[in-house]
């Protein structure tokens, strides 16, 4: 029989809690847990689910131990998984990351562009703080740890804690391939063998084949170019016309300016960025929506089921974003060497790369960690955008662990959604102010 487990949230109050859990709980069988921890900073924001969890994991299996807590220790003592997802000063400052660039004229969204550069210089003390203590108290302990903007915190990672048992991912991926097994007529996304290569939110496919072998990669070109990630007609007239329709429809125009690979939709911030601003009220943003919609739905969601105290005709629905952390803890727990996609330092994996990129790439994922697989050369276009891109993640890095006003001006600067070093530094001025209270004092 396998060993239970004990998992710790860490970000307890966050939106996505209650559909990790009931993901675990759909899982004991693959993943068998003894204790469920819950760890957030913030006590009254985890109040708002913790009583619901604890409502869902004593309906589900009475013997799981549960706990939520604001004490480090209790948090991160006797953990086999940290599950993190911590948002450094919560959705107000997202909201501020994406409203802040709009009054420049430039991309206002929350990892990529001047709002990413902030809410990185934001995470990273976070993340570190978190691994700390994972170490102090469970050193045996892996984080998974899907706190944005996971390049830039993959990139912190690497730098200041090198050695630490922490696995950067990211459900983006997940969630394209989903899109691509409809797309394609294939049942699940786990039937697809696929070649990814790129950094966090900036990467493309190179091929994906079904299990007979067959390339589906032009036929799907050949779709995106006028449905981007949309299953045609029928997605078209059926599809909740929301901020991620546009985004996957918008798709198209990326496989315009490359045909040849299927992109991440979050190149769209990079690629257009003049469009993205056009399109985005700078009065109500994506923040907003979260806000009134994810938020306020599970919070209710939540008060409901401790109102009731069962959770009979709950809406909380398992979200694919808890799929991936389910696979991934199950590979390292009990060494499936199952293929995933995780950002991982480069060193060879993509051959005319830096050695010391963070890069999103597949692994193979077993009892002692990963193994990146071998992506080859990549072109020209990519090539340039992503070293433009590395930099960027690498100067904000730089500019935290040395407090450096200079190399911030540089990373905004270097941000293909920036127009100028002008800009920059009024972007800059005004971030710093905005985020006085979570970043550290730049000279
Ligand atoms: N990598 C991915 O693909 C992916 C997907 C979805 C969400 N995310 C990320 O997951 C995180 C959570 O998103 P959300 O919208 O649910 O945010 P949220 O604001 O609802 O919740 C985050 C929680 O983290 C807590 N927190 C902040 N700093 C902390 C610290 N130092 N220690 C412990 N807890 C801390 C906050 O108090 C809050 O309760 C964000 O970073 C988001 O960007 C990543
Ligand atoms: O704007 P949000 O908070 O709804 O989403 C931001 C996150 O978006 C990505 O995750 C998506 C996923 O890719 C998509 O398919 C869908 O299922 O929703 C997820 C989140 O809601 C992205 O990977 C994350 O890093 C972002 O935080
Ligand atoms: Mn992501």
């Amino acid at each position: 029989m396998k060993n239970k487990l004990s998992v710790v949230i860490a970000g307890g109050g966050s939106t996505y809690t209650p559909e990790i859990i009931l993901m675990l709980l759909d899982n004991l069988d693959r993943l068998p847990l003894r204790k469920i921890k819950l760890y957030d900073n913030d006590e009254a924001r985890q109040n708002k689910v913790a009583k619901a969890c604890e409502i869902l994991i004593k309906e589900k299996d009475p013997t799981i131990e549960y706990v939520a807590t604001t004490d480090p220790e209790e948090a991160y003592t006797d953990v086999d998984f940290c599950l993190a997802h911590i948002r450094v000063g919560q959705l107000p400052m997202r909201e501020l990351d994406e409203k802040i660039p709009l009054k420049y004229g430039c991309v206002g969204q929350e990892t990529c562009g001047p709002g990413g550069i902030a809410y990185g210089m934001r995470s990273i003390g976070g993340v570190i703080e978190n691994i700390d203590y994972m170490e102090k108290y469970s050193p045996h302990c892996w984080m998974l740890n899907y706190s944005n903007p996971a390049s830039i915190v993959a990139e912190a990672t690497r730098r200041l804690r090198p050695n630490s048992r922490v696995i950067n991912i990211c459900d983006m991926p997940i969630g394209m391939e989903h899109g691509i097994a409809d797309i394609v007529g294939v049942s699940s996304r786990k039937d697809l063998d696929i070649r990814y290569y790129g950094l966090n939110h900036f990467g493309w496919y190179t091929s994906i084949k079904d299990q007979t072998g067959k390339e589906l990669l032009p036929a799907l070109i050949e779709h995106m170019k006028q449905y981007g990630f949309i299953n045609g007609e029928e997605g078209m007239a059926t599809e909740n016309k929301d901020s991620w329709f546009e985004t996957n429809l918008f798709a198209k125009h990326l496989v315009a300016v490359e045909p040849t690979t299927i992109p991440n939709t979050y190149l769209k911030y990079y690629l257009y960025p003049d469009y993205v601003v056009e399109h985005t009220d700078p009065n109500y943003t994506r923040a907003n929506e979260v806000i009134d919609g994810r938020e306020t739905e599970v919070f209710s969601a939540c008060a409901e089921i401790e109102k009731n105290g069962h959770s009979k005709g709950t809406s909380l629905e398992i979200g694919i974003h808890a799929e991936f952390i389910v696979d991934l803890a199950t590979a390292l727990a009990f060494n499936t060497q199952e293929r995933m996609l995780i950002i991982v330092e480069n060193k060879g994996a993509i051959k005319n790369f830096p050695d010391d990129a963070m890069v999103e790439i597949p692994c193979i994922v077993g009892k002692d960690g990963y193994e990146p697989l071998a992506m080859g050369e990549i072109p020209t276009f990519q090539k340039g955008l992503m070293e433009q891109q590395v930099a960027v993640e690498k100067l904000v890095v730089e500019a935290w662990i040395e407090q450096s006003y200079q190399k911030l001006w540089q990373a905004l600067t270097l941000s293909q959604t920036v127009p100028s070093a002008t800009v920059a530094k009024q972007l800059l001025d005004d971030l710093m102010e905005a985020n006085k209270q979570y970043w550290p004092e730049l000279y």
